[in-house]
């Protein structure tokens, strides 16, 4: 039991893709303790791969919702045997890998009220979902229930501008579609849809928590500007959706107080708090404490049986957004940390997996000969732009090299420092451009936040600094999600009172500088810029079927 002396702690859950994890966080922001539950090694009973199951018809992917309640289970657990206080935790959040969704049977909410304590969540809840395979986020066999949505909003770009997005398979609002076409009798035993987020809260609040708006606007469901249901948008999918669903709330919500059942088995406090749960990227932003004006560009790798098959390493980019314009590529999130703005998330599936290839090719192999390439070649490289999207491309919608000379002559080769620039380069024209698109601005203060492989480079980190015309910082995101978690729950105690999030965790860690741009970058490729947009579209015009 807690002494007096003893500070509050903070815990921040993360339900990602692979593993269950846990930050517990003191008032001075000092991470204090940490664990996990990796799904397939731990739980190798739900025979998962990355977490999830890829079906036969390889676009169908799931989870088990069991496996997720039973790593909470042996999580709690292993906090437990380890000897941590939970007495001390005054508050709780967490978030969820987006999109998934999880389906409540009927009289599931009765269950919950009742939890047991001298019984394991897995036993409890085992029959309380209508859909034991939950839809995940890699999932992208619902087509069909996309293109009817765009239909009834009155088209993609419609759609974006109502929910932030154009309607993708992953996105919650057609992955409810598709089980209601699918699995009727399973769809109609249903009494409430969770969010991964929004389920994993449930447990600890004991009730069906709601969808926050960050996380709920990933959906093609919510309307971002008045965040609540888009009417439109729920009829197209099922009649009274919103009465499955329930009304979504600010993420800085305080849903209530930890369940009975978490203090009676794991010795919470009776007062302690759950802060509603929200998406892992939107969490992630909390966690690197994205401010206006701020972008982070991350590489990360999809889980080795994504859809892809294959271990495919992208780029995102994370955007603070004020005035979000709706457009064909990237998503637009309500901000989880203030009610006015605007997140941006773009993926860009050709990131580190083609520079390794170009490195390959045009610098033996190695990181060395590729840095003195970008240090002994010029910014703008002489006017020579490329576009490498090896694979598919995410975004833009197109796929193949194609390499333009001075004059925007297609040419089919470049020197081999000239193809090291130019992959550099195009890859950061494009997430400038993009991200420009939707509506982003670099203003004075602006910061690039670089996390990931691409930022243990720093010649890339130059040409990613010269491109933005802004400082680069490098900062440890491993845990970004859990930390966002950590930091939204205690900001949560305080958000009533009107405190802003970034007073409160103000004191947190900074990121490192590593790079500062030359100063003729901003000439350089502001102009640059023009000309990558002219000639993206000369690309897209020969990708189009
Ligand atoms: O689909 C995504 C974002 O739109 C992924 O980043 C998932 O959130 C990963 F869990």
């Amino acid at each position: 039991m807690a002494a007096a002396q003893d500070p509050s702690l903070f815990l921040g859950f993360d339900f990602s893709t692979q593993q269950l994890k846990v930050v517990a966080m003191d008032e001075s922001l000092s991470v204090v303790h940490q664990s996990n539950v990796h799904f397939d090694s731990d739980l190798p009973e739900f025979r998962t791969r990355g977490g999830v199951h890829v079906h036969a018809d390889r676009l169908t992917v799931t989870s088990p919702v069991l496996m997720w309640v039973k790593a909470l289970d042996m999580l709690l657990d292993k906090m437990k045997e380890a000897g941590f206080d939970f007495s001390r935790v005054k508050a709780l959040s967490g978030s969820g890998q987006q999109h998934g969704s999880v389906f409540w049977t009927r009289g599931a909410s009765e269950t919950l009220k009742n939890l047991q304590p001298d019984q394991s969540l897995e036993t409890l809840l085992q029959d309380s979902f209508s859909v034991p395979a939950s839809p995940v986020w890699m999932d992208s066999s619902s087509r069909k229930q996309c293109d009817a949505l765009q239909e009834a909003a009155g088209g993609a770009l419609r759609l974006a501008h109502i929910t932030g997005s154009t309607a993708y398979e992953r996105f919650t609002g057609n992955q409810i579609a598709k089980v209601r076409a699918t699995r009727p009798e399973e769809f109609q035993k249903t009494e409430r849809i969770s969010l991964v987020s929004s389920f994993a809260a449930s447990l600890f609040l004991g009730g069906y928590a709601a969808i926050d708006y960050s996380d709920g606007s990933g959906m093609n469901l919510l309307d971002i500007r008045s965040r609540s249901w888009s009417q439109i948008c729920l009829e197209a999918v099922s009649p009274q959706l919103d009465l499955l669903l329930g009304d979504p709330k600010p993420s800085s919500s305080i849903l209530g107080p930890v369940s009975s059942y978490f203090v009676q088995r794991y010795g919470f406090s009776e007062s302690c708090r759950v802060v509603a749960f929200t998406g892992d990227n939107p969490a992630s932003l909390a966690g690197m404490r994205l401010q206006q004006g701020d972008i982070a560009v991350s590489s990360y790798c999809l889980p080795p049986n994504s859809r892809e098959v294959k271990a495919v390493e992208s780029d995102t980019v994370f955007l603070w957004i004020a005035d979000p314009r709706p457009a064909l590529q990237g998503h637009v999130f309500c901000n989880p940390v203030s009610e006015q703005a605007f997140m941006a998330l773009l993926c860009f599936k050709n990131g580190s997996l083609t520079r390794e290839r170009v490195r390959d090719q045009c610098a033996g192999a190695s990181w060395e000969p590729f840095s003195a390439a970008l240090r002994d070649t010029p910014l703008g490289n002489g006017g020579n732009i490329g576009f490498y999207f090896d694979s598919q491309e995410i975004t833009p919608p197109a796929v193949g090299v194609h390499l333009f000379d001075p004059q925007d002559v297609q040419v089919c080769s470049f020197s081999p420092q000239v193809e090291v620039r130019s992959l550099v380069e195009g890859q950061f024209l494009s997430r400038r451009l993009h991200a420009e698109r939707l509506g982003y601005s670099i203003i004075p203060g602006t910061r690039v936040l670089a996390t990931g492989g691409a930022s243990s480079n720093n010649e890339i980190l130059q040409v990613l600094s010269d491109v933005f015309n802004a400082p680069v910082f490098t900062l440890d995101v491993s845990n970004s999600a859990c930390l966002g978690s950590a930091y939204r729950a205690l900001h949560g105690l305080s958000a009533e009172s009107g405190a802003s999030f970034f007073d409160v965790v103000k004191n947190a860690p900074e990121p490192q500088l590593v790079a500062a741009p030359h100063p003729e970058a901003k000439e350089v490729y502001d102009q640059m810029l023009q000309r990558y947009a002219r000639l993206e579209e000369r690309v897209l015009q020969k990708s189009r079927p």
